[in-house]
């Protein structure tokens, strides 16, 4: 059997070697998705695709939530997470001092999250250099990655990685591809190279539609991928002129992609000029910190809560104050009828009204009814009709 390894090679070489211009856009968009596939086989476990497959580590998940610290190494991965959790994982000056994954706990207001520091990975890791492969399936686990990045090293640091984890199908702080059917008009702005639909069919061939013609992606293309994939009957519907030959590809391999936050994380900062830092500091998705010096951790773990997106709810008995040391999580946008399925299946059966204090509520304690959308770190009680 050829290797997947050499074949994605060969592809990603004769791309490198083509140029890129209308004569030859058919081409790269096939061989876009001819890598894509051969990706996806690489890490399904198998003949062809070595003897670690896509197996992860033996870690299992815990918590509220699941963060992953990817970085290259000595970046400071396990520094980070022995400060910000009770475990200590080895710190050394050499490179792969961390061999396994090392679950921590960071305690965040009634709320657990689950840090998990991982071996450093170096470029070629998607295709199964160090522990590459078992790396980035831990990371596709997480509910966000925390990408740990040395502020003293080259820019390129920070591609390189990223490259790596798209190479094997995470999306970070991308939104997947969905159909809206909104009009253009009212479709936000991060949404709309999203805007695909696909729907294989067992008969009938292929019926492409484009409602606004994209820029660079036309019938032909998108005819030659599908046909390469064997996906000879289907409906297409794409609606954006900006949706691209990779948005495409993400939408047919869409059982392969995982779509995941990302928070940039540079350490080290002890060490670089204040010019730079501030350079750093004002990129998107990105926060400093020097865990030497003690210096920006608080505000990484800060911003690492909002970006998951979570609420903490206290809930009250009536006559006695709300314990602080246990919250109960549900996501940002939830209603009190979240809450109440959070606490018990059969709670809002027997629901009559609840009372809020915090953020949410417009005067306290406010009346409310299961619509009401709750706050971080409110306060609720819930207020039942007990029948015999
Ligand atoms: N100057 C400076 N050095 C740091 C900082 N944080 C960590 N280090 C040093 O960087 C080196 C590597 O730290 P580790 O925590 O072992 O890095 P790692 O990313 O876990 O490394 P691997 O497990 O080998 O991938 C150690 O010598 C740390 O003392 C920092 O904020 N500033
Ligand atoms: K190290
Ligand atoms: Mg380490």
């Amino acid at each position: 059997m050829v290797n997947i390894t050499e074949k994605i090679k060969e592809i990603e070489d004769e791309m490198r070697r083509t140029q890129k211009n209308k004569a030859t856009e058919y081409h790269l968009g096939l061989l876009k998705g001819k890598l894509a596939r051969y990706r996806a086989q690489l890490l399904e476990p198998g003949p062809g695709a070595g003897s670690s497959g896509g197996a992860g580590f033996d870690v299992s998940k815990s918590g509220d939530a699941r963060i992953a610290l990817v970085g290259f190494p000595s970046v400071g991965k396990s520094t980070f997470l022995s400060k910000i959790t009770k475990t200590k994982s080895e710190v050394a000056a050499y490179s792969f001092t961390t061999l396994t994954a090392i679950p921590g706990v960071l305690e965040y207001g009634g709320a657990e999250i689950q840090i998990l520091d991982l071996p450093g990975i170096i470029e070629g890791a998607s295709e199964g250099k160090g522990r590459g492969r078992q790396v980035i399936s831990a990371a596709k686990t997480s509910d966000m990655i925390c990408m740990i990045l040395d502020a003293t090293k080259k820019a390129e640091q920070r591609s390189l990685l990223e490259a790596e984890l798209e190479a094997v199908g995470i999306r970070l702080n991308r939104e997947p591809p969905y159909l809206c059917l909104l009009p253009p008009f009212l479709i936000p702005a991060n949404l709309k190279s999203r805007n695909i639909y696909l729907k294989p069919k067992t008969a009938g061939g292929m019926k492409i539609t484009f409602q606004t013609p994209p820029k660079n992606l036309d019938q032909k293309m998108v005819y030659n991928i599908l046909r390469d994939y064997k996906i000879l009957n289907c409906e297409v519907l794409v609606r954006d002129e900006n949706v691209t030959v990779d948005d495409f590809i993400d939408v047919i391999m869409k059982d392969h992609r995982k779509y995941i936050k990302c928070l940039y994380i540079y350490n080290k900062i002890d060490s670089v000029s204040l010019d730079f830092l501030d350079k750093l500091a004002r990129e998107p998705h990105t926060v400093v910190m020097s865990c030497e010096l003690d210096l920006g951790i608080r505000d990484v773990v800060d911003r690492c809560w909002e970006e998951l997106k979570l609420i903490r709810i206290y809930t009250k008995r009536k006559g006695v104050d709300p314990d602080f040391n246990e919250a109960l999580i549900v996501r940002s946008n939830s209603s009190i009828e979240d809450v109440c399925d959070q606490i018990h299946r059969t709670l809002k059966d027997t629901f009559k009204y609840a009372l809020v204090w915090g953020a949410s509520a417009r005067h306290v304690p406010q009346r409310v009814g299961l619509g009401h959308i709750v706050a971080d770190e409110d306060v609720v009680s819930i207020v039942s009709n007990w029948r015999a």
